[in-house]
């Protein structure tokens, strides 16, 4: 990395109460009906950092974000955020500790944008207690950050998937925890959608795992990459070690190589033909 590029990463947002924590599994496998989904998976996550979690389809990148954030538990192993095992921490902690983005909304239908982004604030406050003026404010401060103050009243089904996913990250903002887990939170975005949630996600004082299929994305955002094949840990480090024509060739079947961005200066993948 240059100096520019570590320049990069310094975060810009004040420090929060709780400090961005490390993440890691120690040999989580995950086997659902008998079959294995991951096996033995070992990650090391720094604090404060962006990792990009990539490799190709069924590969397992969510289940082991959904076994950090406690949405399937791990059949052998351990998942830690610092040196607290995730699945033993009080629910309550563990929502404190850790926002999520999923593709996933069931659950929000029929509530409005405010309401929406205002569950991000639930980990902080004592049954049934209501908003203060200090969490509307940070609703309407995580709003006004993905562009969607505009859209406060109304209804979260009505809304396209793109205005969805940048709600859903501003609830995770509102919820200012030191850890945000996001599966492919790109999906749907427009082009300038799509740099803003990263530009945003960078700047963050928080750790950050991301699963993404934009190689691209991985390389100009993270600060680490892991690479998922066949549920198992293929590589893993900074993205510009990681990222190779050899690795795009064996995981992902793809002649490519890198470049340089002119505009950015950041490296990029050309891809060529399927092998
Ligand atoms: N509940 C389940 N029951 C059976 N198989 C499952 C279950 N959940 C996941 N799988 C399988 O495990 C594999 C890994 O799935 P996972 O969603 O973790 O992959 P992924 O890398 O996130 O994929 P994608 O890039 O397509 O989103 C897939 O083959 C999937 O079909």
């Amino acid at each position: 990395m240059t100096s520019d590029d570590a320049g990069r990463w310094r975060r810009s947002q004040p420090a929060r109460n709780q400090r961005p924590p490390t993440v890691a599994t120690r040999a989580v496998s995950v086997d659902i009906d008998g079959v294995s989904i991951i096996a033995d998976v070992d990650i090391a996550i720094p604090a404060g950092s962006l990792t990009a979690i990539v490799g190709p389809n069924g590969s397992g990148k969510s289940t082991l974000l959904r076994a950090l954030y406690r949405a399937c538990r791990p059949s052998r192993g351990t998942a830690l955020i610092g040196a607290a095992d995730v699945w033993q921490m009080p629910v309550r902690d563990s929502a404190r500790l850790r926002a999520v983005v999923t593709q996933h909304h069931g659950e929000t239908a029929d509530f409005t944008v405010r309401e929406i982004v205002s569950m991000g604030r639930t980990p902080h406050k004592r049954p049934l207690e209501g908003d203060t003026r200090h969490d509307r404010d940070i609703v309407d401060a995580a709003l006004n950050r993905v562009d969607m103050a505009g859209f406060v009243d109304r209804y979260f089904q009505d809304l396209s998937g793109g205005e969805r996913q940048r709600v859903l990250l501003a609830r995770a903002l509102a919820q200012q925890s030191p850890l945000i887990i996001l599966d492919e939170p790109t999906n749907h975005l427009d082009v300038h959608a799509q740099i803003g949630l990263l530009d945003i996600l960078a700047d963050l004082e928080a750790t950050i795992v991301v699963a993404v299929h934009d190689l691209n994305h991985a390389l100009a955002y993270s600060d680490n990459v892991v690479v998922m094949c066949n549920g198992k840990v293929v590589a893993a480090g900074p993205p510009e070690t990681v990222i190779t024509p050899t690795l795009l060739a064996d995981v992902f079947r793809i002649e490519a190589r890198i470049s340089r961005n002119p505009l950015t200066g950041d490296h990029y993948v050309v891809y060529g033909r399927c092998r």
